[in-house]
């Protein structure tokens, strides 16, 4: 990457900013007194007269709490032939980045969040896109999947440098199925087989937040906001990330990248599918009936744990912009060199079930993170120090307890105390594992939808009078419902990339309103 670095001088201070971050360059029509965008230019007279010749450079610009803006300079200069220099030779620099998009496939759910998703990509994102040259072929979905089944069977995948994604983690959740299926298709992977090393997606996918939790971009970016992640697709970041992929009986039935929850959050998923009506506020609804209501499930829970890498999922650094343990991990995992293949743990290699660990028990809720699952309600996440793509998920165990005790646990999530330290709380970084429901009739489970009701009603029947859980919960796999209790679940290290780099560590912020510069 271009490290030319140039600095504005203005009114006393000066500014330094990468090539990398400039978004574009034009002309100015000093004479019009307007931008491109139509905003009035303030210069002051004597200077346009000694400098007509202009043109105007548009960077990132970081804000608070990792919000970027675009923000605007403009250079004066008495001399047409050296603006023209000026204008070509930043476009050179510019064109030399080859990680930048030029052209996107843009998807838009029009019913995720507030209902604000195509309001949001047309006032917000496609001005931006316009003005960093980038063209885009957009897709307005019509119904559920229709995003993921374009992707799987029809899209020209190769037009494309990157999908980008206008909606929640639902609809990222889309995306991700469309890609990822593709691409094991096109190079003939089974997905059906739990061991399969499944091939990594080649195109990126930018996500501009409009959805009701949005915790895949929150985690990624800092922050939740369509003009920040706008810019980040804009200059080409790259994060890869882990994908989980879910199983039952070797049956594909899931992907899953943030949160995979049975028991509390399955239940609360549950309830709140049947109020979508109440919007985002649906999860804050079902959380405090889900909480009242206080089901335990039984079952067993087998995983294999991480043991050759350098983070725990208690440790107190956390997952940023250009992460070691990323590099460190994700490198050790992908086995590109034969040596490393050896250490690194190949899903299918059976002899990897002598390290299993086995916990039974009573469940209110067992949630595997394979990243932080950083969203507003949570700013540290269900598993603050879990990686986007160390490939590994952090699996947390919450046995049965009172009441108090789980309100405790789940207040923790709000704040910074240390939600894991707790003695009905436990939590493994694992690289696979499998749950099996107690009343699981070996490997005929029943099917929820349809006997999970009856059987709740017998065991009732059974205790008139009882307050005791029902048999199976659900397992929430990034805002779906599964479709089965029992799964087998193994991490597939940086299967995607997002046009995202990660939370950036100490943002720095200077206000620079509107400069206006001599060359
Ligand atoms: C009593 C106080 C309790 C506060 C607990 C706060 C914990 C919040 C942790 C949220 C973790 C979110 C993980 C993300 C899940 C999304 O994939 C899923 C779907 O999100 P979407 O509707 O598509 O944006 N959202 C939920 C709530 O299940
Ligand atoms: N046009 C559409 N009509 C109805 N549902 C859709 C449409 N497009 C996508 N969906 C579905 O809407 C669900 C929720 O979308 P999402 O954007 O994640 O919003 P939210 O965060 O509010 O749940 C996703 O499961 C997605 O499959
Ligand atoms: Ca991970």
């Amino acid at each position: 990457m271009s490290c030319l670095t140039f600095v504005i001088t203005s009114y006393g201070t000066s500014h330094s900013v990468s090539v990398s971050e400039i978004l574009a360059v034009r002309e100015l029509d000093v004479g019009g007194g307007t931008n491109d965008d139509g905003r009035w230019q303030k210069m002051p007279q004597k200077l346009t007269e000694a400098y007509p010749y202009a043109f105007t450079v548009s960077y990132v610009e970081r804000a608070r709490q990792h919000r970027w803006r675009c923000s605007d300079v403009t250079f004066h200069c008495s001399d047409g032939v050296l603006r023209q220099q000026w204008i070509q030779t930043i476009r050179e620099q510019l064109t030399a980045l080859t990680s930048r998009p030029k052209h996107l496939l843009v998807y838009i759910n029009p019913y995720g969040g507030k209902q604000q998703g195509e309001c949001i990509y047309e006032q917000k994102v496609a001005p931006l896109f316009a003005c960093a040259s980038i063209s885009t072929d957009v897709i307005v979905t019509e119904h559920a999947n229709h995003a993921r089944d374009h992707l799987k069977t029809e899209a020209e995948l190769k037009k494309y440098d990157g999908v980008v994604c206008v909606g929640g983690d639902g609809m990222f959740s889309e995306i991700v199925h469309g890609l990822v299926s593709r691409t094991q298709r096109d190079n003939g992977v089974d997905q059906n087989s739990p061991e399969e090393k499944l091939v990594p997606c080649s195109l990126r996918i930018g996500i501009i937040p409009a959805g009701s939790t949005d915790c895949i971009c929150y985690a990624t970016v800092g922050i939740n906001d369509p003009v920040t992640s706008a810019l980040h697709v804009i200059v080409g970041d790259s994060q890869p990330m882990d994908v989980c992929s879910v199983h039952h009986n070797n049956t594909f039935l899931r992907y899953s990248i943030s949160l995979l929850g049975y028991g509390f959050y399955g239940d609360v998923l549950a309830d709140s599918e049947r109020k979508r009506w109440m919007g985002p506020a649906r999860y804050d609804f079902s959380g405090f009936k889900t909480f009242l209501t206080h089901h335990h499930y039984e079952g067993a829970v087998s995983f294999l744990p991480a043991t050759d890498i350098l983070g725990t999922p208690r440790d107190k650094t956390r997952c940023r912009a250009g992460c070691f343990i990323c590099q460190h991990d994700g490198q050790l995992y992908s086995g590109d060199s034969p040596e490393e293949s050896k250490t690194a743990p190949d899903v299918s290699d059976r002899e990897y079930e002598v390290g299993w660990g086995v916990v039974r028990g009573k469940f209110l809720a067992i949630n595997a993170a394979s990243m932080s699952c950083a969203c507003p309600r949570s700013p540290m996440g269900l598993s603050p120090a879990a990686h986007l793509a160390d490939g590994t998920t952090d699996l947390i165990l919450v046995r049965k307890c009172s009441r108090f005790n789980f309100l405790r646990h789940l207040l923790r999530h709000t704040s910074k105390d240390d939600q894991f330290d707790m003695t009905f709380v436990e939590v493994h970084r694992v690289r696979r594992f499998r749950f099996t429901p107690r009343h699981c009739q070996n490997d005929s489970e029943l099917d929820l939808r349809e006997n999970g009701k009856q059987l709740f009603s017998q065991i009732c029947r059974d205790h008139p009078a009882c307050s005791c859980s029902p048999a199976y919960s659900s397992w929430n796999c990034d805002g779906e419902i599964l479709p089965h209790a029992a799964i087998e679940v193994g991490v597939h290290c940086q299967l995607i990339k997002l046009f995202a780099r990660g939370i950036e560590e100490q943002p720095l912020f200077e206000d620079l309103a509107n400069p206006q510069c001599a060359l």
